[in-house]
């Protein structure tokens, strides 16, 4: 299950060192081709069945993904990385080490011809182990390993499945299992406005997770409205106050010298006045849980008769915010939990105990400081998550949101007849960044879920060179990179108005026509069909890792050539980088 993102090391010596090439030299370069479309191993596409939707629409990501990582704009940035075998191997970043704890246990199966009960107890203990390392609640992990264990045993071996792959299954869906099964949905009041009630201890998110519902319902056409219920803490219905403008959604506030049930009253019936659907009432937290608080909750739910009692509980206090969950419920009856601040959270222990624990689902998620960040809880996407598995359909629906059909259509035609030039490079790279930031987008598709913090940094870094090289560029070499290809000194007017060396230049103009080629082939593969094409796209890969380096560099050599004549097709004159000016 070892995900590895390759990273070329071939191509920064190529390029630092025979520039000026010739476009043949250049692009038939096989290693570096080889090495470059190989940006996750295939093992990282098991079980993501939706990959298809999400790459047959868009490849640009993960190449993207390859471009800013690949070593030679590293190189030139920041000097030469030391990698094994020209692969760097790179850990999960979100609950890494959970993921790499049940790695622990898939690894003792190696070997093994079917499951039993001798040879999962040493699994079994890894599992445990990882749960309890990730803050998961004892109870919860004596079941969850139990029914792992009955499951195991009695699974007979089913053909072409190897016992670990078993296991990993099983796992998955206990893990789906333990956090509910099914996304939890909000309710809605059938007549009037639908109120919606949050609670929680205080920092927890309760005034950010108001707006971010507001802007999440608004999005979904429902009109909202927030009630400033915080009295304690003045600044929190400034806070709000701003909040709601940002997101584009009123906001009652009574001040703080009446008490909350009072703005509550009053808040609804603002409400009811202006027809809104849904109504947010933010209220106050406090260190602890004291009866005093708790009082005042009951005297709000008694006023608004809320549709939904969310309790906001903060992801990274693991465990301790599925207790939370019960006791709010024992004592005040509430709908469901919104788990905030999971981005921050490394371990996933609150995440896998507050169902189970507490008999209340998880509706909502918090993943970020943004307004934006706010999703649905899907508990299979979060066990593939926690099993390494990259969060696809998380994904295509962040990507559906940012880029249009037609967008995505016509970047289609663009790639498939070789014309994908800087400007879409950039409409995608920006793209990319409002989908959230770049950690979080790379770690939903698939087989790119290991990533080390420092070089989603580096990402990050090395996109924004990209986009000052491209903002340096004219319109017409935006449009035809071939202009940048041929003349040096071109590339020597993008650098010096970048800012950037002419090194970084050349190579960004050969990642360009690189991905070109790359993105044409994979959009080919997949083009093939539906889900069967999944399995083509995984064959077409391992038949790349195995093939001589022979028949490799060959095919792709003439591919190469094809798509640099195809692309170059429209212009006159000499091409490649060893054209003179
Ligand atoms: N990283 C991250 N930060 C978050 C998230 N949700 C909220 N925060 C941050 O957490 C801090 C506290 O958020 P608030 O919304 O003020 O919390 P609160 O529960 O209303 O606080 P009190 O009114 O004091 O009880 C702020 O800095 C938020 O930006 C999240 O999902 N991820």
């Amino acid at each position: 299950m070892e995900a590895t993102a390759s990273v070329s090391t071939v191509a920064s010596r190529h390029l630092s060192t025979a520039l000026p090439l010739s476009k043949t030299t250049h692009l038939s370069n096989s290693k570096f081709l080889r090495r470059s479309t190989q940006p996750c191993s295939s093992s990282s596409f098991i079980g993501s069945t939706h990959s298809l939707s999400f790459s047959s629409r868009n490849p640009f990501t993960r190449e993207l993904w390859g471009v800013i990582h690949s070593s030679s704009m590293n190189a030139a940035v920041t000097g030469t990385r030391k990698m094994a075998g020209g692969r760097l191997i790179i850990r999960a970043e979100m609950f890494g080490q959970l993921t790499s704890g049940l790695e622990t246990a898939w690894n003792k199966l190696k070997g093994e011809e079917v499951l039993t009960k001798e040879n999962i107890a040493e699994p079994m203990r890894d599992i445990r182990r990882a749960l309890l390392e990730a803050d998961v609640s004892l109870p919860v992990v004596r079941r969850f390993v139990q029914a792992v264990s009955d499951q195991a045993v009695g699974t007979g071996v089913i053909r072409g499945v190897r016992p670990d792959q078993q296991l990993v299954k099983i796992v998955n869906d206990e893990l789906v299992k333990l956090m509910g099964g099914e996304v939890s949905e909000l309710v809605f009041a059938k007549t009037g406005p639908t109120v919606i009630l949050l609670a929680g201890l205080q920092g927890v998110g309760k005034t950010t997770v108001s707006a971010k519902l507001a802007l999440y319902l608004k999005k979904q056409g429902k009109s909202c409205m927030l009630i400033a219920g915080d009295v304690y803490r003045p600044a929190a219905i400034d806070q709000l106050v701003i909040l709601g403008e940002q997101v584009g959604v009123p906001v009652y506030s009574a001040g703080t010298e009446i008490k909350p049930a009072e703005i509550a009253r009053k808040g609804l019936e603002e409400a009811r006045k202006k027809n809104v659907n849904v109504v947010i009432m933010d209220t106050a937290g406090r260190f602890q849980i004291d009866k005093a608080m708790m009082d005042e909750l009951k005297e709000v739910k008694r006023v608004l008769n809320p549709t939904e009692v969310l309790l906001v509980v903060d992801a990274m206090t693991g465990q301790e915010a599925a207790a939370l969950v019960t006791t709010f419920n024992l004592e005040i009856g509430i709908t469901g939990a919104i788990l905030s601040k999971l981005d921050g959270d490394s371990r996933g222990g609150a995440a896998l105990s507050v169902k189970e624990v507490s008999g209340k689902p998880i509706k909502l998620v918090g993943r970020g400081e943004r307004v934006e960040d706010l999703e649905p809880f899907y508990p299979d996407r979060m066990a593939g998550r926690i099993l390494g598995m990259g969060d696809v359909l998380s994904f295509v629906e962040k990507a559906q949101e940012v880029m249009r059909q037609e967008d995505a259509e016509e970047l289609q035609k663009k790639i498939m007849s070789a014309k994908f030039d800087f400007n879409d490079f950039l409409k995608q790279t920006r793209a990319v960044a409002q989908m959230g930031s770049m950690s979080r987008v790379i770690g939903m598709i698939p087989g790119m879920g290991k990533v080390t913090p420092a070089q989603i940094r580096e990402a990050e870094k090395n996109l924004k060179i990209m986009e000052a090289m491209i903002e340096a560029m004219t319109p017409e070499e935006r449009e035809k990179p071939e202009l940048l290809a041929e003349s040096p000194a071109r590339r020597k007017r993008v650098a010096q108005d970048s800012g950037k060396t002419e090194q970084q230049v050349s190579q960004l103009v050969a990642q360009l026509f690189q991905m070109r080629v790359r993105m044409k082939n994979l959009m080919g593969v997949m083009e093939g069909g539906s889900i069967p094409a999944l399995s083509n796209l995984e064959e077409a890969m391992k038949a790349e890792q195995k093939a001589p380096p022979g028949t490799a560099r060959r095919k792709r050599r003439s591919e190469s050539r094809r798509q640099f004549a195809d692309s170059a097709s429209s212009r006159p004159g000499p091409r490649g980088f060893g054209a003179k000016n």
